[in-house]
């Protein structure tokens, strides 16, 4: 594991955004943790979890020429990565992001930000479940003349979707898009396991519910 997957799952755990208990998820699954990005909520750990956003995507060696955050919770995400990317790694990165509703004065239309047209696009969200948002912003990408190439996400659970792949795998295959996370599951696991705060009970529950609906 990378000092910033370590560092992400640090303050993921002290913020309580990655937390563990019992947790119903839409699926209906009932999962012993639960990642909520909406609490990275305050100035320093919204700038934190920027440089992890961008530590991941250097890390990651994929070729894009503007990183777009699909409206609402991939706004700050993507603001916070560019940031980073130019703060940490002296990276000037062209971003934008879209309305979800298009404003029909003024300059009018979707889209906030960096022209998307004629640009290698990767899609900065905080998780994919079903894949629906991801669906969305490839289509308001190619609607602009961009070509979404890949996303970067905060954390991939790891687990089936309907069938025996997971969503990921779906829009990896089916959108022809590469997708790469802070995380996955496997390190939370390991990151779990190690360390003098290590509860043993809560690491074999989460394999527990990797090994019955991991992929
Ligand atoms: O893969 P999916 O099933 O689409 O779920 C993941 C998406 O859902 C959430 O956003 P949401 O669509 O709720 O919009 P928001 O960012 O405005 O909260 C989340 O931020 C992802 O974008």
């Amino acid at each position: 594991m990378k000092d910033f997957q370590t560092n992400f799952l640090e303050l993921a755990v002290q913020e309580k955004v990655l937390n563990f208990g019992t947790f119903t998820l839409k699926s209906g699954r009932v999962s012993p943790y639960f990642f909520n990005a909406g609490l990275f909520n305050s100035g320093a750990s919204l700038s934190k979890l920027g440089t992890f956003y961008a530590d991941a995507l250097m890390n990651s060696g994929i070729e894009y020429d503007v990183i777009f955050g699909p409206a609402y919770k991939g706004i700050p995400l993507v603001s916070a990565t560019a940031v980073a990317l130019s703060s940490k790694h002296n990276k000037d990165v062209p971003y934008s992001f879209n309305r979800k509703e298009a404003k029909t004065h003024g300059e009018g239309g979707n889209i906030v930000g960096s022209s998307l047209k004629g640009k290698r696009v990767l899609i900065v969200d905080d998780v994919i479940t079903a894949g629906t948002a991801i669906r969305e912003a490839v289509e308001i990408i190619k609607k602009e003349g961009g070509e979404p190439v890949a996303v970067l996400i905060a954390l991939d659970r790891q687990e089936k979707g309907k069938g025996e792949k997971s969503s990921i795998q779906e829009v990896e295959k089916q959108l022809g898009l590469k997708v790469c996370s802070i995380v996955s599951l496997d390190q939370v696991i390991e990151y779990l396991g190690t360390g003098t705060s290590s509860d043993p009970a809560i690491v074999e529950r989460v394999k527990e519910y990797k090994a019955t609906y991991g992929c």
